[in-house]
């Protein structure tokens, strides 16, 4: 997602590492790099011109300090890249915000309306049904209202949606838009709904038919949010629509929909800094749960390689049993979890929707996501192994001997060897499983290893000091799960011996810097003790040689 603008920034942050100064110079070729990638995301050159002035402005003014004091008083090394990071990520946020995810409705019981607007193609009739799908998990009662007439296929869609999510869909033939739009309240009152989403037509281009009638149907229900749904493949394009759409309509914000394809990110980027309407919801998937709040921090950090936490989170809320989460890690890091509970975690996580996507969200990740390929198909052999094993067996792999091994290997149509790395690997797993159990440290705080529900306080917690510990450990845990998070299949780019991941001590620095994280805990206490050990191991010896 948004790879050709991440690259620009990308390359900006390999030009300055290991810098100690930002020289005018530096930061001139860095926002180069930035320059080039916005303008091939298609983001509006205003919105660029401005983009680079204000980070050139701030960069070259900064005195650079090598120390800074962070949140808990603790003073912390950062380098020019640091300070150059944080600016970008700040003039990017403020270039997409302030958050307003608000629809401005009526208190639940009152009649409120949304009215969608957009052109053909963009997603509107999609996002109207996960739209209302969203205010049904709010306690809302919708009703839409196919006043797309135009288009017979897009009546029948939202009828289909309707039917999908139990919501109420209003259609009259031969009723005009601005009529049907009236009539769609009407029937809400009476079948006691308090949200109307109107769904109305969408042309190939703006034309003067349909904004008079967008401007009718306004006129005659006065909906409380006019919200325009833009296709963000589209770039500038989608951005001069929702100018005019505005102009005439006075919009209240924007849904951007098919992120999660390879948008290049020049509406999302563009689209406030053009209108100065908010970005209310990102589309990031056909089905009706991939509507996501918008909010410019988790993408500025996306888009950065930081990382999204608080959208990482709600996706785990989405899908997760916070009950049988904490089980299942219980289980996991006691080592005695059996085949069923690591296929049901693979199943887990793939609800969750595309691995890359959800990578893209971990810090731990980082800039990684460009090369990671997590393989959705190993997934579903694995799933073809586990289908073809008794139950017994996948209580107790151990029981799996040769014949079983043939015999599960014919059922799901792959080879003896795969069943037996299949095996291999999951022994290995619940090894490093069970002794990481033992001594959990941080680490029982990750999602997956304990509550999942909890992820929250990811946001609160030391991950530069968990895998600075022993980074050999996350290598092994990786390997022993198929290479991959959480049993997910992956190949990891040629992971060097030692390696650190990318979210270790420099950048856990940087995030904290960016508020992402909290001050490291209990720094000050190690090195006491550290001395303290020391100064006993001297007295011992000194103790030793007299005895002798
Ligand atoms: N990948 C992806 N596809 C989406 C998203 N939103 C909508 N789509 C797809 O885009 C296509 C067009 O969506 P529609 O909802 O029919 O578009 P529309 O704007 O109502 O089109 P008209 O009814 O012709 O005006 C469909 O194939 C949707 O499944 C999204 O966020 N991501």
């Amino acid at each position: 997602m948004l790879e050709t603008v991440t690259k620009g920034f990308r390359a900006a942050k390999n030009r300055l590492a290991g810098k100690s100064e930002l020289t005018p110079d530096l930061v001139d070729e860095s926002l180069r790099d930035i320059r080039v990638s916005l303008l091939e995301a298609d983001v509006a050159f205003d919105v660029v011109k401005k983009f680079v002035a204000r980070v050139r402005e701030k960069a070259v003014g900064e005195v650079v300090q090598t120390t800074v004091t962070d949140a808990g008083g603790q003073k912390r090394r950062v380098s020019a890249m640091d300070h150059f990071i944080k600016i970008c990520h700040d003039e990017l946020q403020a270039l997409m915000g302030p958050v307003d995810t608000s629809l401005n409705l009526k208190p639940k019981g009152q009649l409120s309306g949304i009215m969608m607007v957009g052109l053909q193609g963009s997603g509107k009739t999609t996002t109207t049904g996960k739209l209302a799908s969203r205010l049904l998990q709010e306690g809302r009662k919708p009703l839409l209202v196919a006043a797309d007439i135009y288009r017979p296929a897009a009546v029948d869609q939202l009828k289909v949606l309707g039917e999908r999510l139990k919501v109420p869909v209003y259609f009259e033939p031969g009723v005009q838009p601005p009529e049907l739009a009236k009539r769609g309240y009407a029937a809400a009152r009476e079948q006691k709904c308090d949200v109307v989403l109107i769904d109305t037509a969408g042309r190939l281009a703006i034309d003067e038919t349909l904004m008079a009638e967008l401007e009718a149907i306004k006129s005659n229900v006065q909906p409380d949010t006019i919200l325009l749904v833009c296709d963000a493949m589209i770039g500038q394009d989608s951005v001069r629509t929702a100018a005019e759409f505005d102009r005439r309509l006075t919009l209240d914000g924007f849904i951007l929909t098919k992120l999660d394809g390879d948008a290049r990110g020049g509406a999302a980027l563009s689209i406030k800094e053009v209108t100065g309407k908010p970005i209310k919801f990102l589309g990031m998937g056909e089905s009706m749960d991939k509507l996501e709040e918008f909010r410019p921090e988790g993408l500025a950090g996306r888009i950065l390689g930081f990382g999204d936490i608080v959208g990482l989170m709600k996706d785990f809320e989405k899908v997760v049993d916070e009950k049988k989460a904490e089980d299942d890690a219980r289980k996991l890091l006691s080592g005695q979890f059996s085949m069923k509970d690591f296929v049901e975690q693979i199943r887990m996580v793939r609800r969750m929707g595309p691995l890359k996507d959800l990578l893209e969200k971990f810090p731990l990740f980082g800039d990684l996501t460009e090369h990671l390929n997590p393989d959705e198909k190993e997934l579903t052999k694995i799933e073809a192994m586990y289908d073809s094993m008794t139950a017994k067996e996948r209580l107790r792999p151990d029981l799996i001997n040769a014949s079983r091994i043939n015999r599960i290997s014919k059922g799901s149509g792959r080879k003896p060897e795969e069943v037996r790395e299949l095996l291999q690997k999951f022994g290995m797993m619940q090894q490093v499983m069970g002794s990481i159990g033992q001594n959990p440290g941080l680490l029982g705080r990750i999602p997956g290893f304990k509550q999942l529900g909890q992820l929250g306080q990811m946001k609160n917690m030391d991950l530069g000091s968990m895998f600075g510990k022993d980074p050999k450990m996350l290598e092994k845990a990786m390997a022993g799960m198929g290479g991959g998070m959480g049993g997910m299949p992956m190949q990891l780019p040629q992971i060097a011996p030692g390696y650190t991941p990318p979210m270790g001590q420099a950048a856990m620095a940087k995030a904290r810097l960016m508020g992402y994280a909290p001050p490291a805990v209990g720094k000050p206490d190690d090195r006491d003790a550290i001395k303290e050990r020391r100064k006993k191991e001297k007295e011992n010896k000194k103790k030793n040689r007299k005895k002798k």
